[in-house]
């Protein structure tokens, strides 16, 4: 089931375009993705799915109700972790917690997510003195107080050390195993690979693909690399062999390896037609094709750089 369905999303500020028709669901129960370059839309979908900014045209649902019509209805089943959440410096973990969730009906026992996430030693300390993964810890916590059927979560990891990061990623994993649909918005790839069920590429204010992490690897049709060494006394000319296969595009030699670059599944071409040959090589080595790869392809730039 849909719990999510935005259709030809439009909105833009002082008379410029942001959003020039986006559309897509969210299933409930799925990590669904957001990934896009700065500036490409990410915020402005979200905080119009969120009902907190008011799209020109297009029809956003959750849940089925208009969270601009139908906000109260919207946010008694939505957790929110805003990009730029903050928070007083001296309010303490659990005044934080129980401000949050005095704004629901029927939020959860703000002490068990303490546990839960935890932060139950921290419980007195203010927020000024929490490490980065802690903030983020009480940061989902404060979304979950609410008992959300959807969590928002808005460039969860930017500025955190690659081990906060990753720690951070098992947090959003049992958000998930929670039973929480969770909408996901990154610019890294890595971390849109590791937890999204299905990405949705936004580029200028468009969706150009939507997939899961692998679909959107398989479909952009990326050209990658595969590497090996020819045993000594072989004499076999690579190019020759190699260089007319189809899905093949080019056959180089660095130093002692010799480099095919080609799309597809032409690795199983290569190694098909070295055995055919007798060819017997060394250290084969296949490179990996990445969402990176996949984004190049579908939007001419990268978001690495
Ligand atoms: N309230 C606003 N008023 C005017 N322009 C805005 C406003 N909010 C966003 N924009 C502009 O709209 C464009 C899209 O912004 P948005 O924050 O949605 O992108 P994003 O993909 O989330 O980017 P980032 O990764 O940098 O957060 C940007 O050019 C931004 O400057």
């Amino acid at each position: 089931m849909a719990i999510i369905e935005v259709t030809e999303l439009r909105k833009g500020y002082g008379g410029q375009a942001v959003l020039e028709g986006v559309s897509f669901s969210v299933e409930e129960g799925e990590v669904f993705g957001i990934l896009g370059p700065n500036g490409a839309g990410k915020t402005t979908t979200v905080e119009c799915v969120e009902g907190l900014r008011r799209p020109d045209s297009g029809r956003v649902r959750v849940l089925g109700a208009d969270p601009v019509r139908q906000a109260a209805r919207v946010r008694r089943h939505i957790g929110v972790q805003l990009q730029d959440t903050r928070l007083p410096d001296n309010i303490k973990v659990w005044e934080a917690l129980d401000l949050y969730a005095s704004f629901y009906a029927a939020p959860r026992d703000w002490r068990e997510l303490l546990e839960r996430w935890g932060l139950a030693d921290k419980r007195d300390a203010r927020f000024c003195r929490l490490s980065g993964g802690q903030r983020q810890r009480l940061f989902i916590a404060l979304a979950l107080v609410g008992d959300p059927k959807v969590a928002f979560l808005d460039e969860l990891t930017t500025g955190l050390d690659p081990q906060a990061r990753r720690a951070t990623w098992e947090l959003v994993k049992r958000v998930r195993a929670e039973g929480v649909t969770v909408v996901l918005v990154s610019h890294f790839m890595d971390e849109v690979e590791e937890l999204c069920d299905r990405v949705a590429v936004l580029d200028r204010g468009r969706v150009v693909a939507l997939d899961t992490p692998a679909g959107l690897i398989e479909g952009a049709d990326t050209e990658y690399r595969m590497s090996f060494r020819l045993m000594a006394g072989e004499s076999a000319d690579p190019q020759r062999l190699l260089g007319g296969l189809e899905q093949v595009a080019s056959v180089a030699r660095s130093g002692d390896r010799v480099v095919v670059a080609g799309r597809g599944d032409f690795a199983t071409a290569v190694t098909a037609a070295l055995a055919r040959e007798h060819v017997v090589v060394a250290d084969l080595r296949i490179g990996r094709r990445t969402l990176d790869d996949a984004f190049v392809a579908l939007t001419g730039r990268s978001l690495e750089a």
